[in-house]
């Protein structure tokens, strides 16, 4: 899938160029291709999300955007520069551009609040009299000043990770990549997390790109999605778009389950993909923008002319745009569905078929 006109227009901070990536393929052992060919661009100063499945090769692809990986084929550009093209010194130099956060956050036990968030700095060998004007206003940053000299044996999950973010920012990176990062916290220090990364995204406007199974991450802060499916990228663009209009199957299944209206798991779990005679669709319909202010449900059951159930609803948010969720459930019959069909085409009521049951 290549690149839509709008991500070419936005100045890109990676981009990926037909870039796959096989594991193996030595001692006679079948290679495993686990990127297929991804082109994409993740545009500068956003919060682009990479959601799929386990397996699905989001990883692989984040960590090719520091040199922890390099590409079987293709290319992979940071800011412009092909990152494979990078001998030691300038890869070193690249890692300082691109900070990185970690789900296990990756803290050196050994070593203080102060001291970790300093370690990059060191590296790169700067003077302490540097680092230390560099380090304090990081913990004011990320709201640890008051734990300078403790150890991270003594820190909950949420403030290691408020370490780890900090020690990510030290060598002042213009890209943030995020690999899990809030996936080892609770509901509310995930959202305190989020609350920061999309401090640091507005305040230093640091481009972030994260990747992560978790819908309600994406939905939170960012404002570009792509879904990756074995090793494709399968759908991307606005998340406000994808997430409220999911084209692919892989998207659907992910987004349902934690997006707008949730169904009973009883529904859910007896749902069909093909109707039986007798059944009746469920359906979810999103509204926003124009369509919140119309009464497209009332509109909906004149329409079709048969009994038209509510079956769930929420008001929900993405990426700060609200939007109204329904799912609804109507006869199954020919006749019923293209009349459902023609409305959903005269209206643009977006919609999204969940399946077929009783
Ligand atoms: N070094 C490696 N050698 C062989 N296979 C690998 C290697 N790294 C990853 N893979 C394989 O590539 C595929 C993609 O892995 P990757 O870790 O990128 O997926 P992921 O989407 O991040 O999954 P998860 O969410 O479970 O971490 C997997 O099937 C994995 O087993």
């Amino acid at each position: 899938m290549s690149a839509p006109i709008d991500q070419l227009t936005q100045r890109p901070m990676v981009a990926f160029e037909g870039v796959t990536k096989r594991f193996g393929g030595t001692k006679g052992q079948p290679a495993f291709t686990a990127l297929a060919g991804i082109d994409y661009i993740v545009p500068k100063g956003a919060i682009t999300g990479i959601i799929g499945r386990s397996g699905a090769g989001k990883s692989t692809l984040i960590r090719l955007v520091n040199g922890l990986e390099l590409p079987s084929s293709g290319k992979v550009l940071v800011d412009g520069v092909d990152v494979g093209g990078l001998d030691d010194a300038a890869l070193r130099a690249l890692r300082r551009e691109v900070g990185m956060i970690f789900q296990h956050f990756n803290l050196l036990s050994s070593r203080t609040v102060r001291d970790n968030i300093a370690l990059p700095l060191e590296i790169a060998g700067v003077d302490r009299q540097t680092i230390d004007a560099r380090v304090k206003p990081l913990m004011d940053l990320v709201g640890l000043a008051d734990k300078a000299r403790r150890y991270p044996a003594e820190l909950s999950g949420g403030q290691k990770q408020r370490v780890g973010i900090a020690r990510a920012l030290a060598t002042e990176p213009q890209l943030l990549l995020s690999d899990e990062a809030t996936s080892a916290l609770d509901p509310e220090t995930t959202q305190s997390i989020l609350e920061l990364l999309k401090t640091i995204n507005r305040d230093l406007g640091l481009t972030v790109l994260l990747i992560t199974h978790e819908m309600e991450v994406v939905k939170t802060i960012a404002s570009q999605v792509a879904v990756i499916d074995r090793g494709l990228i399968v759908e991307h663009g606005r998340t406000f778009d994808v997430f409220t209009a999911p084209k692919h199957e892989t998207t659907q299944a992910q987004l349902s389950a934690s997006i707008g209206a949730k169904l009973p798991e009883w529904i859910r779990s007896d749902l069909k993909s093909e109707p039986a005679p007798g059944d009746r669709a469920l359906v979810r319909l999103v509204f926003f923008g124009e369509t919140a202010f119309q009464p497209l449900t009332a509109r909906l059951v004149a329409e079709l002319g048969a009994d038209v159930n509510i079956l769930a609803g929420a008001i929900d948010e993405i990426a700060g745009e609200p939007f109204g969720s329904l799912v609804v459930s109507y006869p199954a019959d020919p006749v019923t569905l293209e009349r459902a069909s023609r409305f959903y085409q005269q209206t643009g009521l977006a919609k999204e078929v969940l399946g077929y049951g009783v």
